[in-house]
């Protein structure tokens, strides 16, 4: 291992994803030393995932499954680094809100200011924090680095960012701040090397993972995204709902007398693919079951559906596309819901390379097809080290 390690921490929903960096060469090389994460957190069949060999099952406390995941992870990488401390540690956090856009240096105050926007992200927020808090104790003078989710959205002009509420709710920050910001920063870097010029043009990337959400990118920049003021909103996805009538919620809450808690449940726990389904959150369980279980067929109808009318939606926004391009867990690996989202859309002039796509190449359209179709792996935790390694360097 190289003397001065930089540990990236990347919390999503159903996994924590872990990497070691060089300290002394990143920006290059952009694959990490050892890497590794904690997969199907929350569900029945977690596993350790180390890179290059095969899942370990594991089994997490399940009152606090995220919590026991850090613990494991902490425990494999000091293991790893034989008793060798990183020289900094990198972490993703996904909200933060009106003030925190820039990497920042983690201090207590931090710390407690991004405690306020766990409401907005239950899912991720309380993580990166309780690692931050526990690290601060037991390494206190190992400099941590919180890196957001929201920043690559802020190039978004305000008639994308704001919601038609009264304009005082857009001066108090209730606004669409957008997500998966690491993993679209990486796709700013990553596609012009891999498609040229044609990458600056009218792009739509999906990450489609646990969590999902589409950019639409012009010039390599965010022009406009589905996810809002919360991860809730815009696709369906493992267990949460995306994009719902607000109707619904006062309904939910006024007529059928759920709690506020019970609701936030519902939404960020108990919908999208699992709520419909009633099975999994997970399209590699509900695909093989789909011909006998009419929940199962209408769950996937219903998630590839949001996904292409919201690309149509933002495709409008840029005025045409020139490039789809697929990432994340579920739109690096899953072939057949990516045939299903491209069979829909060839009204846009996309054709697929069916051999291609069964394949996960990195273009899968024909040579004929208007709009070119990729598949690119993200490397969010690349992004994280680089950006708290700049700012580590500024002193
Ligand atoms: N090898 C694979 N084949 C098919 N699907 C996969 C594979 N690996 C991961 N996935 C899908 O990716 C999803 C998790 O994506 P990921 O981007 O890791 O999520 P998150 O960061 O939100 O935890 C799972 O629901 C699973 O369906
Ligand atoms: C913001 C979000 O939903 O992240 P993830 O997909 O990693 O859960
Ligand atoms: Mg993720």
């Amino acid at each position: 291992m190289a003397s001065d390690v930089i540990l990236v921490l990347n919390c999503g929903s159903s996994s924590i994803k872990f990497a070691l960096f060089d300290a002394a060469t990143i920006p290059m090389p952009r694959q990490p030393l050892w890497s590794g994460k904690v997969q199907g957190i929350g569900g029945p069949t977690p596993t350790f995932d180390e890179a290059g060999q095969p899942p370990q099952p594991i089994t997490l406390d399940t009152e606090h499954p995220n919590t026991a995941a850090l613990a494991l992870i902490r425990e494999r990488v000091l293991k790893r680094l034989q008793g060798q401390r990183p020289c900094a540690v990198a972490h993703r956090v996904v909200h933060g809100g009106q003030h925190y856009f820039a990497p920042t240096l983690v201090t207590q105050q931090v710390i407690d200011e991004l405690r306020g926007y766990i409401p907005l992200a239950p899912l991720h927020q309380p993580f990166p924090l309780k690692a931050m808090s526990l690290l601060m104790q037991q390494h206190p003078d190992v400099p941590q680095v919180a890196v957001f989710d929201t920043a690559f959205h802020r190039t978004a002009e305000p008639v994308e960012q704001m919601f038609a509420l009264p304009w005082s709710a857009w001066e108090r920050g209730v606004r669409r701040y957008g997500f998966h910001g690491l993993s679209y920063d990486y796709m700013g870097h990553a596609l012009p090397e891999r498609h040229g010029d044609a990458a600056r043009g009218r792009t739509i990337v999906a990450h489609l993972g646990s969590g999902a959400s589409l950019c639409a990118m012009q010039g390599l920049k965010s022009v406009a995204t589905t996810m809002g003021f919360s991860a809730l909103d815009g696709l369906m996805m493992g267990t949460r709902c995306g994009a719902l009538d607000p109707g619904a919620v006062i309904y939910l809450m006024q007529i059928e007398k759920l709690s506020l808690d019970e609701v936030a449940r519902m939404l960020y726990q108990d919908s999208g693919l699992l709520g419909v389904s009633g099975v999994s959150p997970d399209p590699r369980v509900l695909l093989p079951l789909e011909h006998e279980n009419e929940r199962v067929r209408t769950a996937l109808a219903l998630y590839v559906r949001r996904i292409v009318r919201e690309i149509g939606a933002l495709a409008a926004v840029l005025g045409g596309l020139d490039m789809l391009v697929f990432t994340a867990g579920i739109g690096e690996n899953n072939a057949e819901l990516r045939r299903r989202v491209c069979v829909q859309l060839g009204w846009l002039g996309l054709n697929l390379d069916q051999d291609a796509n069964a394949s996960h190449a990195a273009v899968i359209s024909t040579s004929a097809s208007r709009v070119l179709v990729g598949v690119e792996p993200t490397n969010e935790e690349w992004i994280a080290a680089s950006q708290a390694t700049r700012l580590l360097a500024q002193g």
